[in-house]
């Protein structure tokens, strides 16, 4: 029998067998840092793993929230990440935040949040001719439209301009309370209706909607100078269909992170008209409003240039945020403006939706939140009708009472503070910087972590605590603070917070000064936790209302 000799070094089985173990997990491991640091650039600071074309996307578990508040407990205060092929950033230190969003190099916005929201106006105005026939110059570009969702020199003109004209036309002011004030009349008379219809009993309602129509309604009337009745139709179905529209996208949504996806057929539907009725509800109305104002002054210009009198000199015309915007259009005579023709009234109508879209579901929401957190600290509710009581007894309050009334405001800064409506808002580089230190490219995304400024606990003594008394001093009068930025802070400071603060007052204080609310269960039946979607949302509930004693002098008043 032939016998075979084995020639060379002998191959053990068992360390081929570990040597291949060995291999596979170090190409695993490189693989890992690979992608990891796939596509991150040099000096980028420190986050959380990311694959490609993903980046985080996987690891976030649909709650971007909550992946803020991780991120920052594992890689500190300035975090990088990727989200699908956007470099982002995320800040969660006050100082840092305030400084980088005073800088205009932070004032942009990320790119696929542009491009996503200029693709849903553009389909909705897809039917407006002026888009169809004017020259180049006067289309618009993803860059250049309205405010919220713009950035660059389009954007500076047309926050400038809200800015100032919303101030001189009084808004936060005289103009603004007295619409306000209306509001507040026809939710008390329509408040008082149900009571009378429950002949005296205590009444277990929902108010949600009535709020937020008020709220809507007295936006609407300070924009565009008209009333619109309390029961209007339109009004509620936009309050629900905007609602609805908001709810179910999240700030990463995946369209939102890959606008590309709005062709296909499923993402697609997301823009189409049927679907979005809230916003193109209140984008018809808004059309409507611009057209027969511009309608009104084209008469008004042939009346006056029949006179021979100058149509710009001046003569009450222009007399609210529409009727101003329109003069501008009119006399802008630069091309490259964003007031300039056809792209000015596509511009009006970005800017009228953005006012509205920013200003409408925070300021309703905040008030929901006002009163759940009012039946769920009855004491606090007390002190507030106690003040309420002490500064204006029985008649109407009013703006020039809010100095007096620091516990209220203490109050009205507590809700905004816990609620932290928007929790977080992204901004982007327009040109390389560096932050601390880190190398950020142009176009990086950045998240300010608002939720964790708010509640911070090395600055904020027992930061979960709804306690208004952390706005006062030893003195009993209000004082604010610096950490305190539901609004923000920076360059994109939100532009209607004087308006929202106003508001806020004489909603809450003239709803309190006239009736009591309780939790038909009891306040520990009351859960303040938000919905979290785009913002942090009110959860619905029932509220138990009577009458107070001064409630029968206001209506003896009125
Ligand atoms: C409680 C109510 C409100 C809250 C909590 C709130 C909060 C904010 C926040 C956090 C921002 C982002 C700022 C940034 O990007 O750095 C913002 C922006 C904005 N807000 Fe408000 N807001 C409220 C009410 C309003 C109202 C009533 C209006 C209009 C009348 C309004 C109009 C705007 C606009 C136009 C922007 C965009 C500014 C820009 O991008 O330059 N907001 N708001």
């Amino acid at each position: 029998m032939e016998t075979f000799a084995t020639i060379g070094p002998q191959i053990n089985p068992t360390a081929l067998y570990f040597e291949a173990i060995f291999l596979f997990f170090l190409v695993i491991y490189a693989a890992l840092r690979w992608l990891k640091y796939y596509g991150v650039p040099e000096n980028f600071p420190p986050g959380p793993p990311c694959v490609p074309f993903l980046g985080v996307l996987p690891f976030i578990k649909g709650d971007f929230k909550a992946a803020l508040q991780e991120w920052r407990e594992t890689y500190g205060d300035i975090v990088g990440i990727k989200l699908g092929n956007e470099l982002a950033v995320v800040l969660s230190d006050y100082k840092v935040i305030a400084a980088a969003f005073n800088d205009d190099r932070c004032a942009g916005r990320p790119k696929n949040l542009r491009k996503i929201m200029h693709a849903f106006f553009a389909s909705q105005h897809s039917e407006q001719t002026f888009l169809k026939r004017k020259s180049e110059e006067e289309q618009p570009t993803f860059t250049s439209s309205g405010i919220v969702f713009a950035h660059g020199p389009d954007w500076v003109e047309q926050r400038r301009f809200s800015l100032r004209t919303l101030r001189d036309r009084g808004f936060g002011k005289s103009a603004m309370e007295h619409a306000v004030l209306e509001e507040v009349k026809k939710l008390t008379d329509l408040i008082d209706k149900k009571l009378e219809n429950n002949k005296g009993e205590t009444s277990s309602l929902d108010l949600s909607k009535d709020f937020s129509i008020s709220v809507v309604n007295s936006l609407w009337s300070i924009l565009t100078g008209e009333k619109i009745a309390l029961g209007d139709k339109r009004v509620s179905e936009i309050i629900v269909g905007t609602g609805k529209f908001i709810r179910r996208e999240s700030m990463m949504g995946a369209i939102m992170i890959y606008p590309w996806l709005r062709h296909l057929p499923f993402f697609n539907s997301q823009f189409s008209h049927s679907k979005n009725v809230g916003p193109l509800k209140m984008r018809q109305m808004q059309d409507e409003m611009v057209a027969m104002k511009q309608k009104r002054r084209e008469s008004r210009k042939e009346t006056l240039e029949e006179r021979k009198v100058d149509y710009f000199d001046g003569d009450g015309l222009q007399n609210d945020f529409i009727d101003e915007y329109l003069s501008k259009v009119d006399s802008c005579r630069n091309r490259k403006s964003s007031f300039f023709g056809g792209k000015g009234v596509f511009n009006l109508q970005r800017t009228l939706s953005d006012l509205f879209g920013a200003g409408s579901e925070t300021t309703a929401d905040m008030m929901l939140f006002a009163f759940l957190y009012m039946i769920k600290h009855p004491d606090i509710q007390n002190k507030v009708h106690e003040e309420i009581d002490k500064i204006c007894g029985a008649r109407t309050v009013r703006l020039a009472d809010k100095p007096l009334m620091s516990y209220v405001e203490a109050t009205i800064m507590e809700i905004l503070r816990h609620t932290c409506l928007v929790y977080t808002v992204p901004h982007s580089t327009t040109d390389d910087l560096e932050i601390d230190g880190y190398a950020l490219p142009k176009e990086t995304a950045i998240y300010a972590n608002m939720w964790h400024v708010m509640r911070d606990p090395d600055y904020w003594e027992d930061p979960d605590t709804f306690r208004p008394e952390r706005f006062l001093d030893e003195f009993g009068n209000y004082k604010s603070d610096d950490r305190n930025i539901p609004f923000m802070i920076g360059k994109r400071v939100c532009i209607g917070q004087s308006v929202a603060k106003n508001s806020l007052f004489l909603f809450f204080t003239s709803i309190l000064q006239r009736y009591e609310l309780k939790a038909p269960n009891g306040p520990d039946s009351i859960k303040t936790d938000p919905i979290v979607g785009f913002i942090h949302y009110c959860p619905s509930y029932n509220v138990e209302i009577s009458h107070r004693p001064n409630a029968m002098d206001l209506i003896a008043e009125e």
